[in-house]
């Protein structure tokens, strides 16, 4: 899957974001959008995705050449980020099972493997409201990670992570992450220093 932006710009209210994106995110490729706190890192991701709209411009999906409809766009990505919600009266089992009912997962992976890879085997029976910070962050990289999609998008993929997080991060996109189009919103180096393109999104803001 590449996304080709022509033009876009995002303001809320008169508040540019960011203006004149041009930019083509190839297949297979990894990006690291960067930025400071506040600067529209989430916002232009938000604008990838399509869970928010451009002010200006276009964005065109291409599969294999053929233009892909925005509306179809939501069955080829994945996505974990701090403002995606969880169904909080489900288990972890159950959210394994809804979530896997709308993608389809890695090869070689189900529903006990992933409680394996997450190291959330005693909490499958416990519904998410109960999980703290890191099992939450833990349970959204591992679903988007482990949906076998062209498109990965994580926003802030480390926050509340612990060291051993971190390293379990890692190994998570050396697993499941290689011939997608993955995009990462950081600021934190570890979170995309093996990212092969850098996006500075205070390049889009000299208007
Ligand atoms: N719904 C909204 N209405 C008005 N302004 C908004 C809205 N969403 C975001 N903004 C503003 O857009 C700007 C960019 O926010 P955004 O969350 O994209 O930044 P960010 O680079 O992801 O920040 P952080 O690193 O803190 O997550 C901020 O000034 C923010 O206040």
């Amino acid at each position: 899957m590449d996304i080709i932006l022509e033009n876009i710009g995002r303001r809320f209210n008169r508040e540019w974001i960011f203006k004149s994106v041009n930019y083509h995110f190839l297949h297979g490729n990894s990006y690291a959008i960067l930025g400071p706190n506040g600067s529209g890192k989430s916002t232009l991701l938000q604008v990838l995705i399509g869970s928010l709209t451009a002010s200006e411009g276009t964005i065109r999906y291409l599969d294999e050449d053929q233009k892909v409809d925005a509306d179809m766009f939501f069955s080829s990505s994945a996505l974990a980020a701090p403002y995606q919600e969880l169904i909080e009266e489900f288990t972890l089992r159950e959210l394994i099972d809804f979530h896997f009912s709308f993608k389809r997962m890695e090869e070689g992976l189900n529903a006990q493997l992933l409680l394996e890879l997450l190291d959330l085997e005693r909490a499958a029976d416990k519904e998410l409201r109960y999980f703290s910070s890191g099992m939450r962050q833990r349970t959204k990289l591992a679903l988007a990670c482990c949906s076998q999609t062209p498109t990965l998008f994580l926003d802030e993929p480390t926050s509340n992570l612990d060291t051993q997080g971190i390293a379990w991060y890692l190994n998570l996109i050396e697993r499941f992450a290689k011939n997608k189009l993955l995009i990462i919103c950081s600021n934190q180096e570890h979170e995309y220093s093996f990212c092969q393109h850098q996006i500075h999104i205070e390049q889009y803001k000299n208007y």
